[in-house]
């Protein structure tokens, strides 16, 4: 009789993992697609991390993003519960999801009168409620549904789960994330360190598609990725890639195109069925799988993400590098030394980075 796949010494990090089983060796070889080029999780897995019991709330999780998200998450075994609300649908979702043998406890929550109960005492809450892009529609176009949802979801925070640390998925995030801020300012509740614009599916596209045009192995390419989610306003330093690799400066252009059009070219592909969910969900499970290590006191967790921040003088809100802790944001990477194409891209994206901020602000501020 064939032994069983898994057994209680076989139990994994997270979802990503391709690492071996907790307690044995790690090797690079067995590293999680997701985070070896960080070697993160690996490390992780090598200590054996004290793992604390962590809430994770999903608000959308009934969506084309949420449900493959909150089975990655399922899967993650730093989450001892899974919080997943919707307005609707959410609850087939939850009992489906309940089934996988794993240690996290999955809850469905639906509708806001249940809201509350889904966040209260959450660590870390993940949105990514809201419509998606049709073909021909920018991610502005989406302001109008999607701030309103992202400013009601806030202010249920700031009443029930004031610590907690949030990935805001939901788009246009260059306005959804001061939305979200002003919101916690307002009800007293902002922690400028715990608020955080997913911008993720920038960094793994980037490394993914350097790789494939340089023949390197996806999992040791790491590209940052700096401004917002939109356009032109993301930035992918090729002059910062690692490992190095030399660019002429017709290919640096049309590389960073097509990283700044890739969300734009699967809407167009999925011809009016929505926009990224598949790649989304990885990329919004290693943020929240990083956020959570970094909770728990693992050392060097770097993510880009947008959030109010100094680091560029002129933008109140910037997506850049940072270091992950216990409270959050850590730290702020100060930029590199850009090269002269990055630094024509800063000048050419500020007026709607601005723009997309200044109407966030006033959206969140109005009466
Ligand atoms: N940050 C990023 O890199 C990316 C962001 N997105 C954005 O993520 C958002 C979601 O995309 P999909 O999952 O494809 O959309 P979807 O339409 O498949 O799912 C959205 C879910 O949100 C739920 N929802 C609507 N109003 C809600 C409310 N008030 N409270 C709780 N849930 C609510 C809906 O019932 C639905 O289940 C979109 O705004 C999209 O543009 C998508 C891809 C990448
Ligand atoms: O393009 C969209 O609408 C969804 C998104 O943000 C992405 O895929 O980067």
């Amino acid at each position: 009789m064939a032994a069983p796949r898994c057994s209680a010494k076989v139990q994994r990090l997270s979802t990503f993992s391709g690492m071996k089983a907790i307690g044995q060796q790690s090797s690079m070889r067995a590293a999680s697609p997701i985070t070896s080029s960080r070697q993160q999780v690996v490390r992780a897995a090598r200590s054996q991390l004290a793992i604390e019991a962590r809430k994770v709330a999903v608000l959308g999780a009934a969506g084309g993003i949420g449900q493959p998200l909150s089975l990655l998450l399922k899967m993650n075994r730093m989450i001892s519960q899974l919080a997943l609300y919707d307005i609707a649908n959410v609850a087939g979702v939850a009992a489906d999801l309940s089934h996988c043998n794993t240690n996290t406890k999955v809850t469905a929550y639906t509708g806001p009168e249940e809201l509350a109960e889904a966040l209260k005492g959450a660590d870390l809450v993940v949105i990514p409620a809201g419509v998606p892009r049709k073909p021909g529609m920018t991610r502005d176009d989406l302001f109008n549904i999607n701030a309103g949802i992202v400013k009601g979801l806030c202010e249920a925070i700031a009443v029930n789960c004031p610590d907690a640390v949030i990935n805001i998925i939901s788009n246009p995030v260059n306005s959804t994330v001061p939305i979200c801020a002003e919101v916690l300012k307002k009800a007293g509740a902002y922690k400028p360190r715990k608020v955080m614009g997913v911008t993720t599916l920038d960094v793994v596209r980037s490394n993914t598609f350097v790789a494939e045009a340089n023949q390197l192995d996806t999992k040791e390419v790491d590209v940052p990725v700096i401004g917002g989610h939109a356009g032109e306003t993301i930035l992918p330093l090729l002059s910062q890639a690692k490992p190095k690799v030399e660019f002429t400066a017709e290919d640096a252009a049309a590389m960073t195109k097509k990283i700044q059009n890739a969300g734009t070219d699967v809407v167009n592909a999925k011809a009016g069925t929505g926009s990224a969910t598949l790649s989304m969900a990885y990329a919004a499970a290693r943020m929240a799988e990083s956020v959570l290590l970094g909770l728990n006191g693992e050392k060097d967790i770097y993510e880009c993400t947008y959030t109010e921040s100094d680091v560029m003088p002129g933008f109140q809100y910037f997506a850049s590098k940072v270091l992950l802790g216990p409270g959050g944001i850590e730290k702020f990477q100060p930029l590199p030394e850009l090269s002269e194409f990055e630094q024509q891209g800063l000048v050419a994206m500020k007026e709607l980075l601005t723009a997309n901020i200044q109407a966030g602000v006033e959206f969140a501020n109005k009466a």
